[in-house]
């Protein structure tokens, strides 16, 4: 299980300068650098060369570096992927990923740098198990606006409609040690309904949520990061289970409840997610 934090991922067009100056002084685990849908195709071209020169600038920190290309259907996928060669990233994203071949394609174009899937498509629902499965793939990001269009959903606050796919993709993303992130909140000023979805999507087992705007951002790092009381619990869990184990028992009760080798493995976990936390702002 990867332990890097990506609580907070931070979409910004690569066509805009002025974000992606900004973006240096924010607090994002991660930054999805956009080529696809957050660029208007008369500036695709120059957005990339914008991009690759701001990459090369530097100055991104611990941040991880993430490129979303465009799809290989389009006139600029292939040439977005080779304008990334050398650069300074941690991975490309390709958007509506449908099938682990789309990848393979992928791969041969670049060496070197780990391969994230957009999923966002029925298809990609379908294969998300052969998807995650990929020898080059390290993260999904949920796209929850072209699903939403797919499906022809309507919008719900409890994203009833979308459960299906997003708990399918999750699965896959388990099975396979990859790390997955939730989609984006389109009403970027609305703190309230923002919280909500990332206190969802982080009871279901995301890592953390793609963001639109920085005023998005301190509440996606609170959800996504261990609170104290768990913690704090975590502590207590594995000092009383080591107790439990030294005096010949193999089960510790904490606050009421069974504490077990599994319980112990979460706990070292959040501890160990926590000092990836502090570790990253440091
Ligand atoms: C949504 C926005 C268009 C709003 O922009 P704007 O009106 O400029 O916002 P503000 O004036 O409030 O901005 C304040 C300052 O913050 C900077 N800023 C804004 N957004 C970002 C950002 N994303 N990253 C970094 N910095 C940002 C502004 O430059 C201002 O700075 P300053 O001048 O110093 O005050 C805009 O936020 C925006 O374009 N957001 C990104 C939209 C995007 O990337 N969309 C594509 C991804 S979503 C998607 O495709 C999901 C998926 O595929 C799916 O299917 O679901
Ligand atoms: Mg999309």
């Amino acid at each position: 299980m990867s332990q890097r934090p990506y609580r907070s991922v931070l979409y910004i067009p690569g066509s805009k300068e002025r974000a992606l100056e900004k973006a240096r002084g924010l607090a994002c685990d991660a930054i999805i650098f956009d080529l696809e849908d957050a660029v208007a195709p008369d500036a695709k071209v120059e957005a990339r060369a914008t991009l690759r020169a701001e990459l090369d600038k530097g100055g991104y920190g611990n941040r991880a570096k993430i490129v979303r290309i465009n799809g290989f259907d389009t006139e600029w996928g292939k040439d977005d992927v080779a304008a990334m060669i050398g650069a300074d990233i941690d991975a490309i994203l390709m958007p509506k990923v449908g099938s682990a071949a789309q990848l393979d394609e992928l791969a041969t174009l670049i060496p070197d740098v780990d391969l994230w899937a957009m999923m966002e498509t029925p298809l990609g629902m379908l294969n998300a198990a052969e998807i995650a499965a990929h020898p080059r793939l390290k993260g999904f990001v949920m796209g929850t606006n072209d699903l939403a269009k797919e499906l022809n959903t309507r919008f719900r606050a409890d994203r009833l409609p979308m459960m299906g796919g997003l708990h399918m993709c999750l699965i896959a993303a388990k099975a396979h040690d990859v790390v997955i992130v939730d989609g984006v909140y389109n009403a970027f000023k609305d703190e309230e309904g923002l919280k909500y979805e990332c206190d969802q999507g982080r009871d279901m087992g995301m890592d953390g949520k793609t963001l639109i705007h920085p005023a998005q951002l301190a509440v996606a790092n609170a959800a996504f990061a261990p609170s104290d009381a768990e913690i704090d619990l975590a502590q207590r869990q594995i000092a009383a289970f080591e107790e439990a184990e030294a005096s010949g028992q193999g089960v510790a009760v904490v606050d009421g409840k069974i504490v077990e080798n599994l319980h112990v493995v979460t706990a070292k976990g959040i501890l160990a997610k926590a000092e990836a936390i502090k570790a990253l702002e440091s």
